[in-house]
């Protein structure tokens, strides 16, 4: 495990404000009259425990056994122990409001929540005396319930009950000024809002001890004076307050005594006006340095040879004839050279956007211009058919292949052409155009149907009556014996007047039944007189 007790020191700068008018904030904190110690804090050290950091060798160890184990253990992923708080005590008391100003990674926060007990030290101990409510930028609220559920859990967390904390949510969404966004959820709120909500949040109650860490410094300057007021009131009621904070206009105008952390260490515990006085020339001889060239850190990593101060030895971190920028008077920062920014072996380097061969180099408009073996501008005229090649397909390309008339159209071999009118007529052996001469019946195939084709076959109803007898029902006569006509003598044939005989007698019948029938029926002619023949029979001479 390596030991990094620099680490903080990485950190960017401190975003101090110097810059809140001291008008927002008029009225100074008043000393009052101390009570009993609310916290005492003895040798307090808080080391967090870093996985795959790269570790860095102490100064005090830097020996060439350490140095090859250290490498080691950096390739294999080392454990970097980050020493944030080391060796911290102090006494506060009842009515006091404590200010903690440092630079970014001084350990403030650290401090804090040791003393609130959200994080046991690594070493030393810390007594307390009530019950602390610390108040973070990353308290716990629920981004995803409104406003009014987080007021609510807030007080519920804090001993209230649920009546109490009822009737104390409109007067918290007042104070934190959210109006109608207090039914919202959180995601919904700015920064500002939510801090404000957090603080409001964390005052419903007067807490025993207050610890309020950058919550106000989203808040403007009519919230700041707001927030002032309560925090007065909880000191009133013999309260212990800390804040933390980088406004030093707000330490300066809330709090009766400043603790100024160092690199986890305290580096001045007073008055307001000392301490805050000290800080701010500490803050603005860094300003001043960084301005001359110098890097604004309280101390740099330099190759692993910054170690902690007061171990130091003189010309470590120091690049060989380099110059040096001596910060606040106690670390030391290699400057950085006007050429650093040059190339370097092994380092981050300047870009040479020229063409070089093999590296990474700019591309510009030239390198797109045709040229041989190379990636290269592709031009209309390129656009041709190439053989083997990529190229843009142009509207040429979609013509005939052989020839600009439509004969040039026809099917060619191993080529895409255009597909014109004359593709699709009848071809053998092909896909062909269907004609309306496809659909004339032929035999064997589907024919096209006709008015006859929907008459029925048979009709199932009888022929009409057109006046005749139905054939179905004939009336017959029953036809006379025929008799042999007697011969009539030439003489007197009997129709010289229109009368008739009695051989006229059938041939009137028959004209009656056929008339009956609705037949012309013609009379039947006259027949002649036939002669009896008596036949015998061979046999027996008898007469048949
Ligand atoms: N959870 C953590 N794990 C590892 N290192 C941490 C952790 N929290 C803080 N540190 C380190 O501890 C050191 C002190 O951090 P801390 O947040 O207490 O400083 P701070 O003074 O509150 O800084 P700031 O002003 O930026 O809020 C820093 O170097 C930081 O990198």
């Amino acid at each position: 495990m390596s030991d990094n007790p620099v680490a903080s020191s990485v950190r960017p700068e401190a975003e101090i404000d110097f810059e809140i008018d001291p008008e927002d904030l008029p009225d100074r904190a008043v000393r009052t009259e101390l009570g009993p110690p609310s916290i005492i804090v003895d040798d307090v050290h808080v080391t967090y425990r870093v996985f795959g950091g790269k570790p860095v060798s102490d100064a005090g160890n830097n020996s060439l056994f350490n140095r090859l184990v250290g490498r080691t253990r950096q390739s294999v992923g080392a454990i970097t122990q980050v020493r944030a708080v080391r060796g911290v005590s102090f006494v506060a008391y009842h009515g006091e409001a404590i200010g903690i100003v440092g630079t970014n990674g001084s350990g403030k926060s650290t401090l804090l929540r040791a003393v609130a007990g959200l994080h046991p030290p690594t070493q030393g101990r810390v007594y307390i005396s009530g019950e602390p409510s610390l108040l973070g930028v990353n308290a716990a609220l629920l981004k995803d319930l409104s406003g009014e559920r987080n007021i609510t859990i807030g007080g519920l967390a804090l001993g209230m009950s649920q009546q109490e904390v009822a009737a104390k949510v409109q007067d918290i969404a007042d104070f934190a000024d959210l109006g109608d966004f207090v039914y919202l959820p959180m995601n919904a709120y700015s920064s500002g809002m939510a801090a404000r909500l957090r603080f409001a949040i964390s005052t419903i109650v007067t807490p025993d001890i207050l610890m309020v860490d950058e919550a106000l410094a989203t808040g403007d300057a009519a919230f700041r004076k707001k927030s002032k007021e309560r925090i007065e009131k909880i000191r009133a009621e013999a309260g212990t307050v800390f804040l933390v904070s980088h406004s030093i206009a707000s330490v300066r105008a809330m709090c009766t005594r400043v603790i100024w952390l160092d690199q986890g260490q305290v580096r001045m515990d007073g008055d307001v006006d000392t301490v805050c006085d000290a800080y701010q020339k500490f803050i603005q001889s860094k300003k001043g340095n960084a301005k001359a060239g110098g890097k604004i850190g309280p101390a740099t990593r330099g190759k692993g040879k910054a170690g902690k101060p007061g171990q130091r030895k003189p010309g470590q971190g120091q690049g060989k004839g380099k110059p040096t920028v001596k910060v606040a008077g106690q670390h030391k920062q290699q400057a950085r050279p006007a050429d650093a920014a040059r190339p370097a072996t092994g380092a981050i380097r300047k870009v040479d956007l020229r063409p070089a061969t093999g590296s990474v180099r700019r591309v510009t408009p030239d390198d797109v211009r045709p040229g041989t073996g190379s990636i290269r501008r592709v031009a209309s005229a390129d656009g041709r058919p190439a053989t083997g090649s990529i190229r843009r397909v142009s509207p040429d390309d979609l013509r005939p292949v052989a020839g600009p008339t439509n004969a040039g159209s026809r099917p060619a071999t191993g080529s895409v052409r255009r597909v014109t009118p004359d593709d699709v007529r009848p071809a053998t052996g092909t896909m062909r155009r269907v004609t309306r001469d496809d659909t004339t019946p032929s035999p064997g195939t589907l024919r096209r149907l006709t008015w006859d084709d929907t008459r029925p076959a048979r009709s199932p109803f009888p022929e009409p009556d057109w006046g005749g007898v139905p054939e179905t029902t004939p009336v017959m006569e029953p036809e006379p014996p025929r008799r042999p006509a007697r011969p009539v003598p030439s003489s007197n044939n009997g129709s010289a007047n229109g009368a008739s005989g009695d051989g006229d007698a059938p041939a009137r019948r028959r004209s009656w039944v056929g008339q009956r029938r609705g037949r012309s029926v013609e009379p039947a002619p006259e027949t002649e007189a036939i002669p009896v023949v008596k036949l015998t029979d061979p046999r027996n001479g008898q007469g048949g």
